[in-house]
């Protein structure tokens, strides 16, 4: 029996009835008797089925472009401030049958470091705060006792990030784990022990501990990855980025969907990662601020690599490559020379199929024709970018650097 006091009058009706429940078993058929086929009990409907394959796993409700593009910042402006060093002691050690003990002030901890450290699970610099001040160090102590130094403040920062002051780059942070001391903490002072010395045998003097370094930062977020995609608005670049990997950027028929650098990264069956990162279209004249302009370029100046797609349904695709690379090369000298693949996308609409003569004949290099949203030859890129990516890690363990892994 359920106590009435804890379920309402509706509940309990619901929950007696459970108490009534029974286990389904199948009806089995008498002898002689058989179930005709359509009569097989179905445990989930087909359409469920299909829908369950296709539904986004439960979770959290996915951000939109708009919101994503607030919490994404690339650069910050910090001030960082070292922790102060304890004070030394100035004191006498004293005890019963030994009046004057000499002096026994210990020395002041040293203030705490501020650290940038990179952590890979930090995508912006949004969690960056506008100040950072280290931890001090405790002051000095009677019967000789040095403070305890002040802990290190660690602000964590993505992959990518290029510290600078003023104009100079101080230091690049592209590697997971990699760290750069911000500021230092100061010196703990000393305590009058440290000036004992034969003709002072009772000294008095002691220092204080010395402030932190104080410098004003400007972190830049360069985002990490091994191939940028440049293209027009719409040419099918975060479609395309969807298709290759699970990196799940907005997708629409407006240009400008894309605010944000995505970061993709494509998984091979010999466990090679390739990460390809899709960055907001260019447009001519981005240079002159037109569309988004061409700040944003600076997530692809990193790459080794680049992806030119372009939309074969436009009317002169060929133009659209031409713009890109006079863009590029306005951005960065060399930037459009790069080692570069030609993406034509949407093949699979009517007109962009007899296109593509007329594009390998202007380009003079094999355009990789396919179709983001069917799936059609998306091998043939993924070949490609195979490629491409050995061929870097090739140069780069020739030149004895390291080569970029994800
Ligand atoms: N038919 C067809 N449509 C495509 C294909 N690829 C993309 N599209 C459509 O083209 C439109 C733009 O696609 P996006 O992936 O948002 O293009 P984008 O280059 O990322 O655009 P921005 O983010 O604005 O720069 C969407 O409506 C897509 O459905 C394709 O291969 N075939
Ligand atoms: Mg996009």
């Amino acid at each position: 029996m359920i106590p009435r006091r804890l379920f309402s009058a509706r509940s309990r009706a619901a929950l007696e009835g459970m108490g009534r429940w029974t286990p389904w078993a199948p009806a089995v058929p008498g002898p002689g008797r058989l179930l005709p086929l359509h009569a097989a009990p179905r445990l989930l409907s087909v359409g469920c089925a299909r829908r369950a394959k296709h539904q986004e796993p439960p979770g959290k409700k996915l951000l939109s472009e708009k919101k994503l593009k607030r919490h994404f910042v690339d650069h910050r402006r910090v001030l960082v401030r070292g922790g102060r060093g304890g004070d030394g002691a100035s004191c006498f050690h004293s005890e019963p049958r030994k009046e004057f003990g000499g002096p026994d002030g210990g020395d002041g901890g040293d203030g705490g470091h501020v650290v940038l450290k990179v952590d890979q699970q930090v995508k912006s610099l949004s969690s960056v705060l506008s100040w950072y001040q280290g931890c001090d160090g405790e002051d000095g102590g009677r019967k000789n006792c040095f403070g305890r130094k002040g802990a290190l403040l660690y602000v964590r920062v993505p992959v990518g990030t290029l510290v600078k002051e003023g104009s100079e780059v101080l230091a690049d942070l592209s590697h997971p784990g990699d760290e750069y001391i911000a500021a230092l903490g100061g010196a703990g002072g000393k305590g009058n022990r440290f000036f004992l010395a034969n003709d002072n045998r009772a000294p008095v003097t002691c220092t204080p501990g010395q402030p932190g370094q104080e410098r004003v930062l400007l972190l830049e977020l360069k985002t990490v990855a091994h191939a940028g995609m440049v293209g027009f608005p719409n040419a099918g670049k975060s479609s395309l980025l969807r298709a290759i990997s699970n990196a799940r950027p907005a997708v629409a028929s407006y240009p400008f969907t894309t605010l944000k650098p995505h970061v993709g990264v494509v998984h091979y069956e010999d466990h090679q990662q390739v990460a390809v990162a899709d960055i907001p279209g260019i447009v001519r004249g981005a240079h002159r601020n037109r569309g988004l302009g061409l700040a944003f370029l600076r997530h692809i100046e990193r790459c080794p690599f680049l992806l030119f797609v372009v939309d074969l349904s436009a009317p002169e695709p060929w133009v659209q490559l031409d713009d890109l690379k006079a863009e590029l090369e306005k951005y960065e000298q060399g930037l459009a020379q790069r080692p570069h693949a030609v993406v034509a996308n949407k093949v699979d609409l009517p007109p962009a199929r007899a296109r593509l003569p007329e594009l390998r004949a202007r380009l003079g290099q094999e355009p990789i024709a396919l179709s983001a949203a069917t799936g059609e030859n998306l091998e043939e890129l993924l070949q490609r970018l195979k490629e491409l990516h050995d061929h870097h890690v090739a140069a780069e363990l020739e030149c004895g650097r390291r080569p970029l892994r994800w």
